[in-house]
């Protein structure tokens, strides 16, 4: 968009100085009308193809929401693609100030030697006490097939603990990070409260987990990690577990048309993401399971900015901007924004399960299917005209409280 603003106002210059240098002729009445038809007649075709240029820029964001519609799909659906995958009811995101792009050599030669100590530690991180199905499971964790249900059986339904320790561990963070087992003991068993919170069947503790190990094997197979600095690996990390974090198992739309407690704290911008961001860092408020607590100011400000920039950007609202922005840098062969790249990746871990093995993917699937029907439920029992018939039927009293609880 910068760019854009660039080549435009560049384009304008010539025909402004003309402008200028008319009115000048003007105001010394040395009037040259043969000169002046000429630099109005330029300066008309150039403002018409400036004007040109931004109806198509228009039109061109416009193909997005045109590739949601095709015949034969109902407008409910087209409706649903387009609140859902576009911004067209809201503001888009405020772009925070330049964030620092990829890395200098320094980061780069950093970024090796701890790659490297990464990969000598690959396998022998895992508590010596961990049941052998853990172990067995973490084996594959650099995998795309990774099971997590399976990691989730095997440590008792704390694959989000489990998983979180092991990658923390395996990338050395907690030494980098001088990051106490105790404390992220401590943090790491109230996040996994957090998301069982709802008791969602798709947005729990086992989401949180398979993200994270999604985002990790992304970054390990696609060769990223050797671009990033270990204060970014850690905030990778960290924005991946807690980024939907107290989930309350219903959409940021149903968040809005019920006027939510959330919806109001956070004016209807990204509500669910907002929230998850917030209630995590409040978290860390507390000293016990403040895992940050040995990071210098810098460090703490440049962790906590990408976590933000990364756990809002997984709201699908902002899906068709993030690939479009993400193509367009990538034609133009720009210098890539890390923090986008990162929040891109994020949101690619986040809805990657239809690429994953069938069983992983089904699973998945039936336990956001089960979600929404639930929030289905609520948004009947919130709806005016059937809530007296429907909590009579159910439950013989009038009290929505008592219904949901
Ligand atoms: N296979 C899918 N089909 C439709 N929506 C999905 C699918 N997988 C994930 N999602 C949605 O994509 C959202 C991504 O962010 P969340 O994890 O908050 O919530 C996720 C679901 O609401
Ligand atoms: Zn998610």
């Amino acid at each position: 968009m910068a760019e854009l603003v660039r080549i435009r106002k560049k384009k304008l210059q010539i025909p402004i100085s003309r402008l200028r240098s008319m009115l000048k002729q003007i105001e010394e009445k040395e009037v040259d009308f043969e000169e002046i038809r000429k630099n109005l007649d330029f300066t008309a075709s150039l403002l018409e193809a400036v004007y040109l240029d931004g109806t198509r820029q228009c039109l061109e964001s416009e193909d997005d929401l045109q590739q949601l519609q095709s015949d034969g799909v109902p407008s409910e659906v087209t409706d649903w693609l387009a609140s859902t995958f576009t911004q067209r009811i809201r503001r888009p995101l405020r772009r925070s100030d330049e964030k620092p792009k990829f890395r200098s050599i320094v980061h780069a030669v950093q970024a090796g030697i701890f790659v490297e100590r990464m990969f000598k530690r690959a396998y022998t991180a895992t508590m010596p006490d961990q049941p052998a199905a853990v172990i067995n499971c973490l084996r594959d964790v650099d995998r795309w097939s990774f099971d997590v249900f399976a990691l989730n059986s095997g440590s008792s339904d704390h694959a989000l603990q489990t998983l979180f320790f092991e990658l923390i561990t395996r990338y050395d963070l907690n030494s980098r990070f001088k990051i106490r087992i105790s404390c992220l003991t401590e943090f790491l068993s109230a996040l996994e409260r957090g998301y069982c919170k709802y008791n969602n069947p798709y947005h729990n503790l086992v989401h949180a987990a398979d993200v994270t190990q999604t985002l990790h094997c992304l970054l390990l197979r696609s060769g990223l990690v050797h671009w990033l600095t270990e204060l970014e690996v850690m905030a990778s990390l960290f924005a991946a577990a807690i980024h939907d974090f107290e989930h309350t198992g219903t959409t940021n739309n149903f968040h809005i048309h019920t006027r939510s407690e959330f919806a109001l704290i956070y004016n209807d911008r990204s509500v669910q993401e907002s929230h998850h961001l917030s209630a995590a860092f409040r978290l860390l408020q507390d000293d016990r399971l403040n895992i940050f607590i040995n990071l210098t100011r810098e460090e703490w400000m440049e962790m906590r900015s990408l976590v933000i920039e990364m756990v809002l950007a997984t709201d699908m609202s902002s899906h068709l901007i993030q690939v479009k922005a993400m193509k367009s840098s990538l034609q133009q062969q720009e210098r890539i924004d890390k923090p986008k790249a990162l929040s891109l990746l994020l949101h690619t871990a986040d809805i990657s399960h239809p690429s994953k093995p069938w069983a992983l993917h089904s699973r998945w699937t039936k336990a956001l299917m089960e979600e929404f029907f639930r929030q289905e439920y609520f948004e009947d029992l919130l709806n005016p005209a059937i809530i007296p018939s429907l909590l009579e039927a159910e439950t013989g009293d009038s009290g929505l409280d008592s219904f949901i609880t």
